[in-house]
């Protein structure tokens, strides 16, 4: 057997066509959506991520907001470019893209961010109504493998839902949406201090490897016919690695894989909030 691929550049193109159309309908309230972001540092991944979602942009019709800082920006500088993203009107959404480098602590730079404006759905505030059950802009990841499994018609009411990793961009809010009446998952978070990792991830109909330990999810960890979905980027001379081992591929039914996966996804879902945002702008104008 061989898993059936759960194509999220696929998806996300789709996606995009749907974003397009809606900020279209915007346009002729004449709003138009600005999506910002805050890079700070040199980091090569980060400016590649963030120029992926400037492109993005561009496609959709959402107008880009670059704030670029060098890695030696003082905590006083970033939070007064954050409060400036807060008070401008043309960016109705924005991120500040993590990991922050130095001394500047990724925590404190996201409560500054107005939660109206959290693009990322991480602000304390948002993944405290997803906490309570509240509307809120979601994070971006977790909210991507929900809708890649959803829109491939794999059933999450009832199944048991194994999600490797406590991060709080992905694991941790994770669980929280997949234990939402609305998806009725059974969710079981497991992390590096699990005892018996595999004892959990093989009663699973759905893993997700979240990690970030390049082949961690091997085949005999897997029930046959299981769904894995992989969550993991490592960059190794030998190029992107994953979580989930090429070995899975031969027992699970389906695997979103690294590359064309969830990244894909996790953009898609960015450009969703920002355009979700602009439209509540747009009904409290109407
Ligand atoms: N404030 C903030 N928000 C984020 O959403 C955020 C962040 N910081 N910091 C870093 C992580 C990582 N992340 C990715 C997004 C897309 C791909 C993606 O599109 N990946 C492609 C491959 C890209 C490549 O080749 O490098 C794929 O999987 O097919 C990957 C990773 C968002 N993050």
């Amino acid at each position: 057997m061989t898993a059936e691929i759960l194509d999220g550049k696929a998806l996300a193109a789709t996606i995009k066509a749907e974003l397009k159309e809606r900020v279209a309908a915007l346009a002729e309230q004449g709003i138009v959506p600005g999506l910002g972001t805050v890079l700070v540092g040199d980091d090569p991944g980060s400016h590649s991520y963030v120029r992926g979602k400037h492109r993005d942009c561009a496609q959709v019709g959402i107008a880009s907001i670059e704030v670029e800082l060098p890695a030696s920006t003082s905590a006083a500088e970033l939070e007064s470019r954050i409060r400036e993203l807060n008070d401008d009107p043309a960016c109705t959404g924005f991120i500040v893209q993590l990991p922050l480098p130095g001394a500047l602590d990724d925590a404190w730079a996201l409560e500054l961010v107005d939660p109206g404006k959290d693009a990322d759905g991480l602000h304390p505030v948002n993944l405290g109504r997803l906490v309570l059950g509240e509307p809120a802009p979601l994070p971006c990841t977790p909210r991507g493998i929900v809708e890649l499994l959803r829109r491939n018609g794999i059933e999450l009411a009832g199944a048991e839902v194994c999600v490797v990793g406590r991060g709080t961009t992905v694991g941790r809010p994770l669980g929280l949406l997949l234990t939402r009446k609305s998806e009725n998952a059974t969710v079981t978070l497991c992390h590096t201090g699990t005892v018996d990792l595999a004892a959990h991830t093989r009663r699973a109909d759905i893993v997700v490897a979240a990690a970030g330990r390049p082949g961690l999810l091997t085949a005999e960890m897997v029930k046959p016919g299981a769904v894995c979905v992989d969550v993991g980027i490592t960059r190794t001379d030998a190029g992107l690695q994953g979580d989930v081992d090429a070995s899975v591929h031969e027992v699970a039914s389906w695997v979103a894989p690294v590359p064309g996966g969830v990244g894909p996804m996790t953009r898609a879902m960015l450009l969703t909030n920002v355009v979700e945002r602009a439209e509540a702008l747009a009904s409290t104008r109407a």
